[in-house]
C-alpha cells in the first residue's frame, strides 16, 4: 500500500544515529545541506524524470539529453545556484552528457595548465556556457599509449599560428565525449612541431564549430561514433570522432607566443620553443584530477547499487516458512550477507579513500605551483592505482548486486542494469586500469626498498599485515632476474595489494577522527574490520606466504566476518539510507525507500509499450499464418 513503510521494522532495528551518519557520509553539514536539498529539487522537477530512457530511440534519447541539459542550465540560473550546487544539480539529474566534458575536463584544463592570459580569454566564455568543450586526446590509433599520438601541431613564425593535422587515419580523435555533436571547442592533444623540430605531445585549444550556426569549421571533419554498450546507458553521450585537415589554431593550451608560462613551455614570437625545467608529465595534469574525482564517484555508483541490493534483499523472502509463518528474508541467509555486506564496507571505504584523495590532489596542486616536485610520484601513483581499484571493484559490485536481486535484478526497473551499462567503461576511460595499475608497479618498484622502512613505524598490526603482503610480493617479484615486462602480471598483483593497503590504512586513519552521533563510529569500525578482513580472506595465500599471519589466524578471521556480518545485519537498512538517496536518484523500484515493490513492480510492467495492444504488431502478418498452417507432418 502506498504511504506504509514495508521497511519500518528494519529501520527500527537501527543501532546509530542515522542523520549523524548521513553527515558522515556527505562529508560535512554544509555538503550533506546542498546534497539533500538539490537531489530533492532535482526529484520533484518532472523536467528531470529519467524513468522513460529505456523506450527512446537514440535520437529521441540524445535530444531528450539535450533537453535536460539545457533545462539544467536554465534552473542553475534562474535559482542562482552556486558552483557547488550547480554540479550537484547535474549529479543528480544523472544521465552521461557532454557537460560531463565541459564541466569535468575542459574547463579544468585550462585552469590547470592555460596561462593567466588563456584562463581570462577562456573560462569566463566556458562557465557561461558561450563556448560548450570537450578533451580531445584519444585517437583511433592510440588511448593508452599517449606519447604515440599521431596529431601534428606545427608551428608557424610567419603568421604565428599553428597549424593542427590529422596525417593518418589512426591519427583521427577518436571516443572524446560530447565531441560527435555538440562541442564548440576541443582541448585537442597533438605533437608539437617547431621549426622542424618535434616536441612531444602538448595541448591545444581547437575552435571546431561555428558559434553562429554549429556547423563545423574549415577543415574539420566530424561527427558521433557510434552506439555503445546497453540501450539507454551511455548512449546519451556523443562520443566523437573528428579529423583536422591542416587547421589554422591561434590558441595553444601550453603555448603562448607572448605569455610567459607558469610551468610548462612556451613558444615565443620568433618561433623558439622554450623548454622549462618542469616535468613533462604536468601536461597529463588534467588526467590526473579526473582520477581522482573518478575515486569519488566510484563509492557513489558502488552505494547507489549496494542501496538497491539490500533494500531489496530485506523485502525479498524465500524458503524457511514455519508452520504456514513468513517465509525467510533473503538479507537472513549466510551467504546473502557473506556477498552483499563487504560491497557495504566497500561503498564506505570508497567514500573515504575519495575524500583523502581529494585532500592529496590539493596538496600536490599546490606544491606544484611553489615548484615543489617532490610529491608527484606518489601523487600520479596513487591517482593512477586507486582510480583501477575502486572502478574495478565497483563495476565487479553493481554486476553482484544485480545477481543479489535474483531474476528482478534483471528489470530496467530494477535500475542495475542501466547503472551497470553506465558505469563499466570507468573501468576503461581515464586510464585502462592494468595500464594504470602498471604504472603503480613502476612505481613500487622504484620505492621498494623504502616499503622495509615504513613497516617499523608504529602501525596498527593490520597495517603491517597488509604493508607485508605488499613487501613481499614486491620482493618476491624483485628478487627474479627478469624484466619488468616479463613480472608485469605478478607487479599488477603486487600494486592491487599496495593500493589495498591504501584504502585500509586511510579507512583506519579515518576512525581515528572526531566522528559524532551515537553508535556511528562503532558502525564504521564494523565496516573497516569487515572490508579488511574480506580482502585478507580473499587473499589469505599471499597473507599466509608472508608469514604474518598463520593458517589459525585466517580461520580466526572468517569466524570474524561472519560475527560481524551479523552485527551489521540490523543496522544494514540504516547503513543505505544514511547516503540519502532518493527515490528517483535510485532509479530502482526494488530500492524503492518505502519497500513497496511488487505492486510497483506489477503496475510498471503494463506501462511497457508492448503492452500497450492486448494482440501485438506482428501477429496478423507472422503468428497466425503459423497458427493456421495446414502443412501435414507426418511426425505430428
Ligand atoms: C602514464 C602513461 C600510461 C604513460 O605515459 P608516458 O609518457 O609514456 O610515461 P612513462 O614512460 O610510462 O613514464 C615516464 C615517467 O612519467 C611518470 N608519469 C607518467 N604519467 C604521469 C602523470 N600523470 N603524472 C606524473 N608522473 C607521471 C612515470 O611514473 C614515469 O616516471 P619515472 O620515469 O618512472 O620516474 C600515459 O600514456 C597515460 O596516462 N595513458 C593513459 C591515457 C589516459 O588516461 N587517457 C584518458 C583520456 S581522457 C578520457 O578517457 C576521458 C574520459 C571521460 C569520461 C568521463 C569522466 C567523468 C568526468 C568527470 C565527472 C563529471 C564531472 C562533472 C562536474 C560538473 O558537472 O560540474
Ligand atoms: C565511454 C568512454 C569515454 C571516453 N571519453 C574520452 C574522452 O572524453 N576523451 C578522450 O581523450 N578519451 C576518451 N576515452 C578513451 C579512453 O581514454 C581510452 O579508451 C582509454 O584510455 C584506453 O585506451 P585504449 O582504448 O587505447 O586501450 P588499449 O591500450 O588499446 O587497451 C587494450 C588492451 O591492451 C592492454 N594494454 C595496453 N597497453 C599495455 C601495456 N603497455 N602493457 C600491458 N597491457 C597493455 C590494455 O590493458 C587492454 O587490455 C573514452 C573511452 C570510453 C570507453
Amino acid at each position: 500500500m502506498e504511504g506504509v513503510d514495508h521497511l519500518a521494522h528494519e529501520r527500527n532495528k537501527s543501532e546509530f544515529d542515522v542523520d549523524a551518519m548521513k553527515i558522515v557520509w556527505a562529508g560535512s553539514p554544509h555538503a550533506f545541506d546542498v546534497s539533500d536539498r538539490i537531489s530533492k529539487l532535482v526529484a520533484s522537477d518532472p523536467g528531470f524524470r529519467k524513468d522513460n530512457r529505456s523506450t527512446l530511440s537514440r535520437k529521441e534519447l540524445f535530444k531528450n539529453t539535450l533537453r535536460k541539459a539545457a533545462y539544467a542550465w536554465k534552473t542553475i540560473v534562474d535559482l542562482r545556484l552556486s558552483e557547488e550546487e550547480a554540479a550537484k544539480l547535474r549529479f543528480y539529474v544523472d544521465e552521461p552528457a557532454f557537460t560531463d566534458l565541459h564541466w569535468g575536463m575542459f574547463i579544468p584544463a585550462i585552469k590547470g595548465q592555460g596561462t593567466e592570459e588563456q584562463q581570462q580569454k577562456w573560462l569566463p566564455l566556458a562557465y557561461k556556457m558561450q563556448i560548450i568543450g570537450c578533451y580531445a586526446q584519444t585517437e583511433l590509433g592510440h588511448g593508452s599509449n599517449v606519447q604515440g599520438l599521431e596529431t601534428t601541431a606545427t608551428f608557424d613564425s610567419q603568421t604565428d599560428e599553428f597549424i593542427i593535422h590529422s596525417p593518418t587515419l589512426t591519427s583521427s580523435k577518436w571516443w572524446p565525449g560530447g565531441l560527435g555533436k555538440v562541442a564548440t571547442h576541443a582541448i585537442a592533444y597533438a605533437r608539437l612541431i617547431v621549426g622542424g623540430r618535434e616536441h612531444g605531445v602538448h595541448g591545444f585549444i581547437v575552435q571546431l564549430r561555428s558559434l553562429e550556426d554549429h556547423s563545423p569549421l574549415l577543415g574539420i571533419t566530424v561527427g558521433d561514433i557510434g552506439m555503445k554498450f546497453g540501450n539507454g546507458a551511455y548512449n546519451t553521450m556523443d562520443n566523437g570522432v573528428l579529423q583536422f585537415d591542416h587547421v589554422l589554431d591561434v590558441y595553444s593550451i601550453a603555448f603562448a607566443s607572448i605569455a610567459v608560462m607558469l610551468w610548462v613551455s612556451q613558444v615565443t614570437c620568433e618561433g623558439k620553443y622554450k623548454q622549462s625545467d618542469v616535468p613533462r608529465q604536468l601536461v597529463y595534469g588534467t588526467m590526473v584530477y579526473v582520477r581522482q574525482t573518478i575515486v569519488a564517484d566510484a563509492s557513489c555508483a558502488l552505494s547507489r547499487a549496494v542501496c538497491i541490493a539490500t533494500r531489496y534483499s530485506a523485502v525479498r523472502r524465500q524458503f524457511g516458512s514455519q508452520n504456514g509463518g513468513p517465509e525467510t528474508q533473503v538479507i537472513d541467509y549466510k551467504t546473502q550477507q557473506s556477498r552483499l555486506f563487504p560491497l557495504l564496507a566497500s561503498a564506505y571505504a570508497f567514500r573515504f579513500i575519495g575524500e583523502w584523495l581529494k585532500w592529496l590532489y590539493a596538496d600536490v596542486t599546490q606544491r606544484l605551483q611553489a615548484n615543489d616536485f617532490s610529491t608527484l610520484p606518489e601523487a600520479h601513483a596513487c591517482t593512477a592505482g586507486l582510480k583501477s581499484l575502486t572502478t574495478t571493484a565497483t563495476a565487479d559490485g553493481i554486476e553482484e548486486c544485480r545477481k543479489l536481486c535474483g531474476g528482478h535484478g534483471y528489470l530496467c526497473s530494477s535500475g542495475l542494469p542501466e547503472l551497470f551499462a553506465v558505469y563499466v567503461p570507468a573501468c576503461t576511460y581515464e586510464g585502462d586500469n592494468t595500464v594504470l595499475l602498471l604504472q603503480v608497479a613502476r612505481f613500487l618498484m622504484k620505492t621498494v626498498s623504502q616499503l622495509g622502512s615504513r613497516l617499523s613505524s608504529k602501525k596498527p598490526v593490520g597495517t603491517i599485515a597488509y604493508m607485508t603482503r605488499v613487501e613481499h610480493l614486491m620482493q618476491c617479484r624483485c628478487g627474479v632476474q627478469r624484466g619488468f615486462a616479463e613480472l608485469s602480471a605478478d607487479l599488477v598483483e603486487a600494486a592491487v595489494a599496495h593500493c589495498q593497503l591504501i584504502v585500509v590504512s586511510k579507512f583506519i586513519e579515518k576512525l581515528q577522527q572526531e566522528i559524532p552521533g551515537k553508535g556511528v563510529k562503532q558502525q564504521l569500525e564494523v565496516l573497516c574490520n569487515i572490508y579488511a578482513l574480506f580482502l585478507l580472506h580473499k587473499h589469505q595465500g599471499d597473507f599466509l606466504s608472508t608469514g604474518c599471519i598463520t593458517p589459525k589466524h585466517a580461520a580466526l578471521a572468517n569466524d570474524e566476518l561472519r560475527s560481524l556480518y551479523s552485527q551489521v545485519r540490523p543496522n544494514a537498512i540504516a547503513l543505505v539510507d544514511a547516503f540519502n538517496y532518493t527515490d528517483h536518484y535510485l532509479g530502482s523500484i526494488l530500492g524503492c525507500y518505502d519497500g513497496n515493490v511488487y505492486p510497483k513492480l506489477y503496475e510498471a510492467a503494463w506501462k511497457d509499450p508492448l503492452n500497450e495492444s492486448v494482440v501485438p504488431d506482428g501477429y496478423h502478418l507472422y503468428i497466425r499464418p503459423l497458427l493456421k498452417q495446414e502443412i501435414r507432418t507426418a511426425r505430428l
